[in-house]
Order: C-alpha cells, then structure tokens, then sequence
C-alpha cells in the first residue's frame, strides 16, 4: 500500500515536466468502447484507450508509427494512460496491444540514446524505469495481445504483463535481443525474463539476443498462448474473463507478492542504475555500435 502511494507520488513528479503540452486526444465512440453505455474512446495522441466498462476493461492501443519505438513521450503518454485507468474504480483490467500493423513495438527508441547529452540520458531512463515499475506492479489485471513483432524492449513491456497472447506469424517474433546491438539488457530486464522463462533458458536467449518465433516462444514460456493472428484479441478477452473472475484483492496480493521482491531490487538501486546506463551510453564504442545499428536499419529500405 504504502509502496503503491510512494509511487504514485514520484510518478507524478516525474511526469510533471514531460507531460507538458500533451494533448488528450478527441473523444470518440466506438464498438470496443462499450457505445451502449456512452463511455467514449480516450487517450493521447501515441495511447489510444478503448473502454468496456460494462467488463470493466480497456483496450490499451499503442500508435507510436511507425514501430511503435519506446519514445520519452511515447513512454510519458503511456503512463498516464495507465495511472488514469488504474485511479477509476470502473476498471479492473487491461489488454495493452498495438494499432500499427506488424508491430507490437520496437523497444526502446534508440534515438533517444544516441548522439544525446547525458542528462537526457538520465531523463529518459527513469522514465524506463518507471514504466517498467507502473506496469509491473499494476494492480489491474494487464494481458498482452501482442499482435507484432516484440524485441528488446517491447518484448520487456509484454513481459510486464499478466498474461501474453501471441499471434501466429513467423514475423512477430519476440525476446531481449540487446546484445545484438552491442549493448547489455540491464539486470531488471534479465530478472523479469528469468521470472518468465527461468535462469537457463534466459542465460541462453540473453546471450545469444535471441528472437524467438511464435512456436518457440511458446516452448520456453516468453509466451503463454499462441493463436491464429484473428484471434489475438478475442482470446485475450476470454483470458481476461478468467482472470477477472478471481476474487480481486486474493490476485493483487498474490501478485504482489510474486514481484515486489524483483521492483524492490530496482527501486533500491534505482539511482545506480541510472549512472550505470548513462556511463554505458556515453562510451563512444556503445555510441558507434547503436549509430551503425540505426543505420543499417535505414539502409535495408535502400
Ligand atoms: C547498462 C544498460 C545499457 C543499455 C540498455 C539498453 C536496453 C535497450 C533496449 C532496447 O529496446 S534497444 C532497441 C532494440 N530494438 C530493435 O532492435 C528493433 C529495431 N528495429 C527493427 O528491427 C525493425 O525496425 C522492426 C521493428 C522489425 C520493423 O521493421 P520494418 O521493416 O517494419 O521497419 P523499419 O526497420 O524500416 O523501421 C521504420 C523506421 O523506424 C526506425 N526504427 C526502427 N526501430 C527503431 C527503434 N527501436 N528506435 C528508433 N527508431 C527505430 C527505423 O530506423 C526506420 O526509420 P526511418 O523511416 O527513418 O528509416
């Protein structure tokens, strides 16, 4: 309790800065937003909120285009959405999936971490690491329908989650893949895979930055449902109903007690961490491994 309130407070001291000038977006009525009862579509221009109130859940889209990359405002907009969701009594869950095609989410966005000063470096880390905290240790119940593909960070997002529903295409594949780029997943990443897929397999998928297609991400457990990609959001409704039907405060408790051991490790070193990151970032051979990333990026389109 007393965790929760303390992070409710820093959330919005964290944010007050960042979340200046965002715009709410325009009000709309929708299927998915429970039209019956009038309950409108809300959001930000990045989060897109679809509320059921009537089953007590809203449709988290993400529509951060092109790749749904894990901006500072991105991350800022998210969070309200979240807190906003999390303070009105209506809701007890939440499906977090995304609005552009093929894309669950890119992770982090690496232009925040490139060619940056270091006190946006720090900037945007606690906003990484704070989204990481709010999703994690949300007491609504949050199931991925991650309908694209999920490296590095999108895949931490998904696993952040309760629950996570994959679709079935060989291109959607999913894991912490930062090595890859010449960078080190942090140790809260790697404890939130270990929690997911147990400390060999996650050895291995670290090490090796593998992304996993469906099929296997569901043999190691990175995923726990893997459907035809039509029915991604049907089975994380169903899903949800499930899990909404356990009595509530017996679910929070419980999940809190399976994670609080894991967020307190970061929330007691959470200022390490952050010099960490940033004395990481700054070196030049990190700066040079992330451009030439990027860049090859831009040049497979060529
Ligand atoms: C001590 C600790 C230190 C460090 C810890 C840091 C932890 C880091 C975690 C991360 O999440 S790092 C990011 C890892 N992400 C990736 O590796 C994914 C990179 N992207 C892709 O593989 C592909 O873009 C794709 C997601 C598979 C989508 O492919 P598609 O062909 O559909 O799009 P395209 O590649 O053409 O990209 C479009 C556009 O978007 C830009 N882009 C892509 N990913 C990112 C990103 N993560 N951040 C910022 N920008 C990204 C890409 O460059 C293109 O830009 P352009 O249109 O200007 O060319």
């Amino acid at each position: 309790m007393a965790l929760a309130v303390g992070m409710r407070v820093l959330t919005r001291a964290l944010l007050r800065p960042w979340a200046r000038g965002l715009r709410v977006a325009p009000g709309r009525t929708g299927p998915a937003a429970g039209g019956g009862d009038g309950m409108r579509c809300f959001g930000s221009p990045r989060v897109l909120v679809e509320p059921d109130p009537a089953a007590g859940v809203a449709v988290v889209k993400m529509r951060n285009p092109p790749v749904n990359s894990l901006s500072l405002e991105f991350l800022t907009e998210l969070l309200i959405s979240l807190e906003k969701l999390e303070n009105d009594k209506t809701f007890h869950g939440i499906i977090l999936t995304s609005d552009c095609p093929g894309i669950f989410s890119a992770g982090l966005d690496l232009t925040e971490m490139c060619g940056r000063k270091p006190e946006h470096y720090v900037e945007y880390w606690k906003a990484v690491q704070e989204t990481w905290l709010r999703f994690y240790l949300s007491n609504l119940v949050v199931i991925a329908a991650i309908n694209g593909v999920s490296p590095a960070g999108g895949c931490l997002l998904s696993l952040t989650c309760d629950y996570r529903v994959l679709a079935n295409n060989p291109k959607y594949t999913i894991g912490l893949n930062e090595t890859l780029l010449g960078i080190v997943a942090p140790f809260w990443f790697k404890d939130t895979m270990v929690n997911t897929i147990g400390h060999r397999a996650t050895e291995r998928a670290l090490q090796l930055g593998l992304l996993f297609p469906p099929a296997e991400a569901l043999r190691v457990g990175v995923v726990d449902q893997v459907v035809p990609e039509d029915q991604v959001q049907s089975t994380a409704r169903s899903v949800m109903a499930q899990w909404l039907a356990i009595p509530d405060h017996a679910r929070q408790l419980t999940k809190t007690l399976m994670r609080k051991p894991t967020a307190d490790r970061l929330l007691t070193e959470r200022d390490a961490d952050i010099q960490t990151f940033v004395r990481f970032i700054c070196r030049d051979s990190v700066q040079k491994s992330l451009h030439a990333y990027l860049e090859k990026l831009k040049q497979k389109k060529g």
